[in-house]
């Protein structure tokens, strides 16, 4: 996940990178950061401000006086943070902003790196001290340690040294660039202001709400440069990472719970692909028949699962069977979302505290649910024995994903193998269905998923499926360059 924004050669740069982050806030929720280039009226020469915190947006940002006084200049980038690699802690918070042979240099990153372990020990052996845990830092360390003279040079020369998943806005004295890695794991748009100022996000909902226009995507392995002279022009440079894969694996996960409905990314409407999977899952596994006498009422979970929910019910009644749509789960707006909360014992607090069921809407009722994805089950487990204290008569467990097995090591932070539930029960349907206490469960099949996203890309699926898109001999572990573990993840508690 993680929500990463740039734009150059706005006059409230600041402001506008805190409504892209704001859009963005669903990204990620554990920390963000803002960071300006301010040219020095004098001198000419670039300042860079920054202002960072845990928390979310609207409350680090809270003093008004840090957008509009403090953090002046032209062009930003800024970062939600949902950790992947180090711990969710002050240190760690992006972006990051150094001083190099080169000037000044910030960095914000989407994804996680695959050889970060080596990479590291490689450049700690050689006297590196490193101020973070995160795998975003080395991208800095080899950027400053490259020989090269040029600054795209170095860029590049870093950029073919680290493996996996990366989008990337990165700030200097007189450009923004904007970096998708090779595979193009992590989506990255491109868009335009009113004024002609460009404009860079994780998702295109940021752009509608500062009123640019969508261009087009940055490509897989692109480097584009956005400068003063690409604002006169309208000539942006590109450049490409010096690194041949065998396809693009664009994270499908996105599609399925990650992004915004009101998103384009990978050039598709989420919500086109977030029907379908609804849609191809009422194909897959109908819900039960309803009679007019008992209707079957199919509920969403708010909000990531609501439209696939529209999906399946429009498909069902098409197909026949005249289910009812129905709010039987409401959602209180003032807790984040569970999934990426750090800590387990929270996580299953937050679930209750974020659920309350609508008694006369489920009192009797045979209910369908209809969430996006399964991860250690938490989220399900409690929704279906609050379903039935509320008096459900059956409940009927529809999932608009496959059953997650494996990892992920490109951003996400999905739990150890032994906590994914499809994978601790073996991928067996019938087990999960048991633990969870539903009358059915049905997952939406890889093949389906697949059919609902446009058919020309090619995806990673490697969380379904195993199949790895990169090498991933490392393994990689969250916390395994923190110096106290216990202190590093018990931060949260
Ligand atoms: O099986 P679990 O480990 O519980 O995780 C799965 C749940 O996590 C996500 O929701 P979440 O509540 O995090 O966020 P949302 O409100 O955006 O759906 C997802 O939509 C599932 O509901
Ligand atoms: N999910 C992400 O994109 C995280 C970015 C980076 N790996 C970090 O942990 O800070
Ligand atoms: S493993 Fe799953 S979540 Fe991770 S990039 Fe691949 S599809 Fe996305
Ligand atoms: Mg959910």
């Amino acid at each position: 996940m993680c929500g990463i924004f740039g734009i150059y050669g706005h006059p409230q740069s600041a402001l506008m990178t805190y409504y892209g982050l704001y859009a963005l806030q669903h990204r990620g929720q554990e920390s963000t950061g803002i960071v300006t280039c301010e040219k020095d009226e004098i001198t000419g020469k670039a300042r860079f401000n920054f202002y960072k915190g845990i928390g979310l947006v609207a409350d680090v940002f809270k003093d008004e006086k840090i957008i509009n006084e403090y953090l002046k200049g032209t062009s930003a980038i800024g970062h939600n943070r949902y950790s992947t690699t180090g711990a969710s802690n002050k240190a760690n918070i992006q972006p990051f902003v150094v001083h190099y042979k080169g000037g000044n240099l910030a960095i914000a990153h989407n994804g996680n790196l695959t050889n970060t372990r080596s990479l590291r020990n490689k450049l700690q052996s050689e006297g590196t001290i490193f101020q973070s845990s995160t795998d975003t830092e080395i991208i800095l360390h080899l950027i400053a340690r490259s020989q090269k003279e040029d600054q795209i040079e170095q860029i590049k020369d870093a950029l073919t040294q680290i493996e996996g998943a990366y989008s990337l806005v990165i700030l200097t004295d007189n450009k923004l660039i904007a970096i998708r890695d090779p595979y193009g794991f992590r989506p990255l748009s491109l868009g335009i202001m009113p004024d002609g100022s460009y404009v860079v996000a994780s998702e295109t909902c940021a752009f509608d709400l500062i009123g640019a226009k969508y261009i087009r995507d940055v490509l897989p392995g692109e480097i584009l440069v956005i400068d003063d002279d690409a604002i006169k022009t309208g000539d942006l440079k590109s450049y490409w990472i010096d690194k041949k894969v065998e396809r693009c694996a664009f994270c499908i996960f996105e599609f399925i719970y990650f992004s915004r409905p009101d998103s384009k990314i990978f050039g598709e409407n989420v919500d086109k692909v977030r029907r379908k999977l609804g849609k191809l899952l009422a194909h897959e596994h109908p819900a039960p028949q309803s009679t007019d006498e008992d209707k079957v009422i199919v509920i969403n979970v708010p909000d990531s699962s609501n439209t696939a929910t529209l999906g399946f019910v429009t498909e069902s009644n098409k197909l026949g069977n005249n289910v009812k749509i129905e709010i039987g789960l409401i959602r209180s707006h003032y807790v984040g979302r569970t999934f990426i909360q750090p800590q387990q014992n929270m996580r299953e607090l937050k679930v209750k505290v974020k659920f309350n069921t609508v008694k006369g809407v489920l009192e009797n009722r045979r209910v369908v649910i209809v969430d996006d994805s399964i991860v250690r089950g938490t989220t399900s487990k409690a929704l279906v024995k609050l379903i039935k204290e509320a008096g459900a008569r059956e409940v009927h467990f529809r999932v608009a994903s496959p059953p997650i097995k494996y990892p992920c090591y490109y951003g996400m932070d999905f739990p150890s193998q032994e906590e994914l539930i499809a994978s601790r029960l073996n991928g067996d349907i019938e087990a999960i269905r048991k633990e969870l206490g539903v009358e059915t469960l049905g997952y939406l099949s890889v093949e389906k998923l697949l059919e609902s996203a446009p058919k020309h890309l090619n995806f990673c699926t490697a969380c379904f499926t195993g199949n790895y898109p990169t090498p991933i001999e490392e393994k990689p572990e969250k916390y395994e360059h923190e110096l106290n573990i216990k202190e590093a993840t018990e931060r949260f508690d």
